[in-house]
């Protein structure tokens, strides 16, 4: 450790449509929601992450929560400089005269515009950063993995988070051919809403059906180890009044159905068009899940089935990016080549 090595303030950001993360020093010190809470008269940040998820869909005239990214991308630009300000001044580093001003790298999907970029880097310029890099997210989801992505072995990484799948196929310190897939975490959660409105006459949250997801979303409607019924709360849409209703896993599966299935497609597509001698490599070195959508159960098994090949899901996929973004602030000159400007 160098001398002045405690004040360092650079940092590695996982920006997500669900999730934001960061890193500093080897260590993740934020992993709160993409969500803030706003004033609506005085435009005052209320609150950030967790404190305004749990705002969120119940707020009154005066208050609004923003999630200021959309399908992996920033939607509302100054929401989301705000929030990153804010997740920023919640590193807890005991020197309160940090402020990240150094080097940022921060992730973003692989199928992103030159403007939506460009967002990305005002807003942590905005926020304080004097270096931004940028890397894209299965790259940085396989280096957190552990694989080490400068060798000529191909790999599949299928990052299923809050609003986009980024299915990558990676050799060499680049992406060789990709898919960007608009399903994800917040579209199940909507799957589900839909659902319950069809099936139970039962309006229901975005926040409940997310619980419902990750207590029991599933892929198949049968799977190896049963889970069990999940109570739900919600309005009864005939007579208006709270009720409460049991959904089983089998109920959940069948409504995330098709939006896996287009997961799936967009799998194949990218098998279809790797490189032969990649795809020999994928055939041994299988594929891999990260992001929130991986832990749906029995999503591994079924993408199997499907393209006959292992599927492994990375130990912590929540954290998968943000550990891979760590690991190239940590080694910017060895990981130069997948640096985005
Ligand atoms: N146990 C679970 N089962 C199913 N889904 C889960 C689980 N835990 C988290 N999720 C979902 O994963 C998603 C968040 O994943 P992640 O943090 O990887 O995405 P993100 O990085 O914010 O999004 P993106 O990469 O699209 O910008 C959310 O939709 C969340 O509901």
């Amino acid at each position: 450790m160098g001398l002045f090595d405690f004040l360092t303030s650079d940092i590695a950001i996982d920006l997500g449509t669900a999730n934001t993360l960061i890193i500093h020093k080897d260590t993740v010190v934020v992993d709160e929601p993409s969500i803030i809470a706003m004033d609506k008269t005085t435009g005052k940040v209320l609150a950030i992450g967790h404190t305004a998820m749990q705002m969120h869909e119940k707020t009154n005239e005066n208050i609004k929560t923003i999630r200021p990214l959309k399908d992996g991308v920033i939607a509302d630009f100054t929401a989301a400089e705000m929030m990153i300000r804010g997740l920023i001044k919640m590193i807890d580093t005991g020197n309160r005269f940090f402020s990240a001003s150094h080097r940022m790298v921060v992730c973003i999907p692989s199928g992103i515009t030159e403007v939506e970029k460009r967002a990305v880097k005002d807003s942590c310029e905005h926020a304080g950063a004097k270096e931004v890099y940028m890397v894209h997210e299965p790259i940085a989801a396989a280096i957190g993995i552990g694989i080490d992505i400068t060798q000529p072995n191909g790999v599949m990484i299928v990052d299923i988070g809050g609003g986009t799948t980024e299915i990558a196929v990676i050799a060499l310190s680049g992406i060789v051919c990709e898919q960007s897939v608009r399903i994800a975490g917040d579209v199940f959660t909507r799957d589900i809403v839909d659902y319950m409105r069809r099936e139970h006459n039962l309006l229901i949250g975005e926040r409940s059906a997310e619980l419902i997801k990750m207590a029991i979303g599933s892929a198949s409607p049968e799977l190896e180890i049963a889970l069990e019924d999940y109570q739900v709360r919600g309005r009864d849409l005939m007579t208006g009044i709270p009720k409460e209703i049991k959904v089983t896993y089998s109920e959940i599966a069948y409504s995330l159905d098709k939006s896996i299935s287009k997961i799936e497609e967009g799998v194949m597509k990218a098998l279809e068009i790797s490189p032969p001698e990649l795809s020999a490599d994928i055939f041994k070195n299988g594929i891999w899940l990260t992001g929130g959508g991986a832990l749906i159960h029995g999503l591994d098994r079924r993408i199997s089935q499907k393209t006959k090949l292992p599927v492994h899901i990375a130990e912590d996929p929540l954290k998968a990016v943000v550990k891979g973004t760590g690991e190239v602030l940590k080694n910017l000159e060895l990981y130069k080549p997948v640096l985005i400007s």
